[in-house]
């Protein structure tokens, strides 16, 4: 993104929440944003998802600028090419591991047959094994459950990964190891991620840390 600007109403006036944010990650590097409270961290991970749009400045993603897009468009380049992690990990309840990643492919409108080994793959390699993939969330971890989310993240084949927070429910050695994992997967599945976290104990596994405060990135 580049010179991004983000205002929300506050009363009479507007709080700027991105001031002039620039932004490139390229494939295959791991980002890291840290910053304080209401820096402005979670606004700058949903202009970057096309969830709200910048008063001014441009977004791009995969090379394509998401100004000159319509609704439909940007649904669609979230749904193909931009993976989000949450702080929670938001899984259905009654589906199993493999499930939630199938849900995705149900919504792409594929082929769920067809994607189940893919699905399988996919969780084997962030760390569940044949019985743990046959599990509900509640039967799995804090840090299971997170892996879970990151499969189902990566699972479309994104260009961008945006995750937030996503240590914010586990302790520091579950937390650091998510951390190891968002790493691996940003190079084997060469995507843009963008980590937004308040650890700075887990910095030491990004290419590049950023600072966010009042909105400036630095
Ligand atoms: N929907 C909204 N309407 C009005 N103001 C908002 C809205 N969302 C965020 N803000 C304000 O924008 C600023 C940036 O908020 P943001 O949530 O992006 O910060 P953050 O760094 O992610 O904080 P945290 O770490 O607490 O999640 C804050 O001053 C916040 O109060």
């Amino acid at each position: 993104m580049e010179a991004v600007k983000l205002t929300y109403p506050d009363g009479e006036r507007r709080l700027t929440a991105l001031d002039e944010v620039s932004l490139t990650v390229a494939a295959g590097e791991l980002a890291a944003v840290v910053g304080p409270s209401g820096s402005g961290k979670s606004t700058l991970l949903a202009v970057a998802a096309t969830l709200l749009r910048p008063d001014s400045g441009r977004v791009v993603v995969a090379g394509a600028d998401t100004a000159e897009m319509s609704a439909g468009e940007r649904t669609a380049l979230r749904r193909e090419r931009i993976g989000i992690v949450f702080q929670q990990p938001n899984l259905l309840p009654s589906l199993t591991a493999v499930e939630q990643l199938l849900v995705v492919e149900h919504l792409r409108g594929g082929n769920v047959r067809a994607a189940r080994a893919r699905a399988a793959g996919l969780l084997e390699s962030v760390g569940l094994d044949a019985g743990r993939r046959r599990r509900r969330p509640h039967e799995l971890s804090g840090g299971e459950r997170q892996r879970v989310n990151i499969a189902r993240a990566l699972f479309a084949g994104p260009s961008v990964l945006l995750v937030d927070e996503p240590t914010s429910a586990l302790d520091h050695e579950r937390g650091a190891r998510i951390v190891d994992l968002l790493a691996e997967v940003t190079r084997t599945h060469g995507t843009a991620t963008v980590l937004v976290t308040h650890d700075r104990g887990l910095l030491g596994r990004a290419d590049r840390v950023l600072s966010m405060r009042d909105g400036r990135l630095d």
